[in-house]
């Protein structure tokens, strides 16, 4: 006998036979869940209806707080404590028709043993797709085995069949076969530039600013020092605090220079007077001065590249980061000086913003910064959330849909540019969006990620194209309107392709002038992150 206090050990719950259990992440912003709640109702009941008519039972893995008005996993710790009532064995279907925290589920999910399937609605009304690639993308990072399925109304039958299988094999594999590894490349002066950009970086080594790590949950984006070392890139880890204590020193006059050189510029602001729906004055000099202050501090520490997290904190203190990251990113902006004025930041150049402190956006903007100016193209380059996407005509166009800001050069320029409310239920403080419609053209597009501890390269082509003003404005009414919208169409890949393998809610986009310049941009890419030593792999039609 011991007189120690032993833990008594949890009684795990045995799986009932035929029975698939379900859970359903959330945001942790409860105004974002109550808000989502019914659209993720209808999708669990069509769920459901799909899965009854398969012959199985579905039994819900935990309930709906009446006093909350939701019934979603809204914590880590609410999270751990629905997995110790969920038979570990069991079949488990993980619903989400909302943008979610995977966080939320990782714990529970990384010690479930039965069969993992992640299902979002085709639905662009709030990002649950979104939510999804987040999801399958964290798993891939954690080494947890698991399967995708998404549909409309799971009435459909490539939804259905694919439910079957899941179902009846415990794993469901889509047809990835538009991904190949890099060839080996023949030594031309787009892969010498690339191995020459990468042996700089790795010598030289560049520093990525990280306003508190860790967005919203997104544990895919949190890439080890380890990992990222190599490549010559480290990490100054800095406080949102110490971004807010430096928007005090930043002056009125000069937040309200940078609204003066924006107005010069032709940018439109969707203003008006209430604080709680409206985008106020007041918000945007605020905004202006997150601006400055984030240029004096990556001075200060000598950074290649920011990201500003935002949420977790800073979204209860000053209104959105957004309008300052797409000032970032852009090659014409307003300047601004040294505190004693003596040198203008960063002059005549981005400095390269990730969107949400994603690390593999990091990663991804710095190398393509480096390669776009090297050939002498615009460097802007952003992350879009992979939102949503419809038929038109002949082509499957992708709604790109990055959740506030992009580089004014995206959208044409400054005077095809305009700034609208951040929606309340995101962002309680408001702030301005950098918005428009991305211009047509020509672009790589890429995404970095870690699986089996490794990173990782997806690269690919695509267009944008123009839609008529009526199809753009039912894309966004769609979806979310205050946010600026990009119609791709990706080369080679179809919808199931794109959702089967990438391995994040973001991608990174970059324009050429043409098709030609745009395949010898994504060579020397290729060509720099093999050179780094991450693994390359082409998606789709790629001229090598
Ligand atoms: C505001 C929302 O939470 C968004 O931030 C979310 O949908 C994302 O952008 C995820 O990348």
């Amino acid at each position: 006998m011991t007189s120690y206090t032993l833990p008594v050990p949890a009684n795990p719950p045995t799986a009932a036979p035929g029975t698939v259990h379900t859970v359903a992440s959330g945001d942790l912003r409860l105004s974002a869940n109550v808000t989502c709640w019914p659209t993720q109702q209808q999708l669990e009941a069509d769920v459901t209806a799909a899965v009854n008519a398969l012959g199985w039972k579905v039994e819900r893995g935990h309930g709906v707080d009446p006093g909350k008005g939701h019934g979603f996993i809204d914590s880590q710790r609410a999270g751990i404590e629905v997995f110790k009532r969920i038979p570990a064995d069991a079949p488990l279907i993980v619903v989400e028709a909302v943008w979610q925290y995977s966080h939320h589920v990782l714990a529970g999910l990384r010690s479930h043993r039965g069969p993992i399937l992640i299902v979002a609605n085709w639905s662009g009304e709030f990002p649950g797709l979104v939510g999804l690639l987040n999801l399958t993308a964290s798993l891939t990072k954690a080494g947890v085995p698991h399967s995708a399925l998404w549909s409309r109304d799971f009435t459909d039958e490539w939804a259905i069949g694919g439910l079957r299988t899941w179902l009846e094999t415990g794993e469901l594999r889509h047809d990835t076969s538009h991904v190949r590894d890099l060839p080996s490349l023949p030594d031309d002066p787009e892969v010498s530039l690339g191995r020459s950009l990468a042996g700089q970086l790795a010598t030289e080594k560049a520093i990525i600013g990280v306003f508190d790590e860790g967005c919203m949950g997104m544990y895919n984006a949190i890439f080890d020092d380890e990992l990222i070392n190599p490549l010559g890139i480290y990490k100054e880890r800095l406080s949102q605090s110490a971004l807010v204590a430096e928007m005090a020193r930043v002056s009125d006059e000069e937040a309200r220079a940078v609204r003066r050189w924006l107005d010069d510029a032709g940018m439109t602001f969707h203003v008006g007077t209430d604080e709680a729906i409206e985008l106020t004055e007041a918000q945007l000099l605020s905004q202006f001065k997150m601006y400055v202050a984030a240029l004096r501090i990556s001075d200060d520490y000598g950074l290649d590249a920011v990201g500003i997290q935002y949420q977790q904190g800073l979204k209860d203190v000053v209104p959105a980061s957004d309008l300052a990251e797409g000032l970032l990113n852009n090659v014409q902006r307003p300047p601004v000086l040294s505190r004693d004025g003596s040198r203008e930041l960063y002059p005549g150049a981005p400095l390269p913003h990730f969107n949400e402190v994603d690390e593999g956006v990091a990663v991804d903007s710095l190398v393509t910064n480096r390669i776009w100016t090297a050939m002498g193209l615009d460097p802007a380059t952003t992350l879009h959330d992979i939102r949503w996407g419809e038929r038109y005509g002949d082509d499957f166009v992708w709604v790109f849909e990055i959740s506030g800001s992009v580089p004014a050069s995206h959208n044409g320029g400054y005077d095809r540019s305009y700034s609208m409310r951040q929606p309340p239920m995101f962002f309680p403080l408001g702030g301005g969006t950098l918005s428009g419609v991305s211009k047509p053209g020509e672009i790589v597009w890429s995404r970095v990620f870690i699986m089996d501890g490794e990173l990782h390269v997806d690269l690919g082509r695509g267009t944008v194209v123009e839609l008529p003003a009526e199809e753009t404005q039912r894309r966004l009414d769609a979806t979310t309107p205050q946010w600026p919208i990009m119609h791709a169409v990706l080369h080679g890949v179809d919808r199931d392709q794109l959702m089967a393998r990438h391995k994040a809610n973001h991608v990174n986009v970059a324009y050429a002038p043409d098709a030609a310049t745009a395949d010898k941009a994504l060579r020397v890419k290729a060509a720099m992150f093999a050179d780094l030593g991450v693994r390359v792999h082409l998606c789709g039609e790629v001229n090598l």
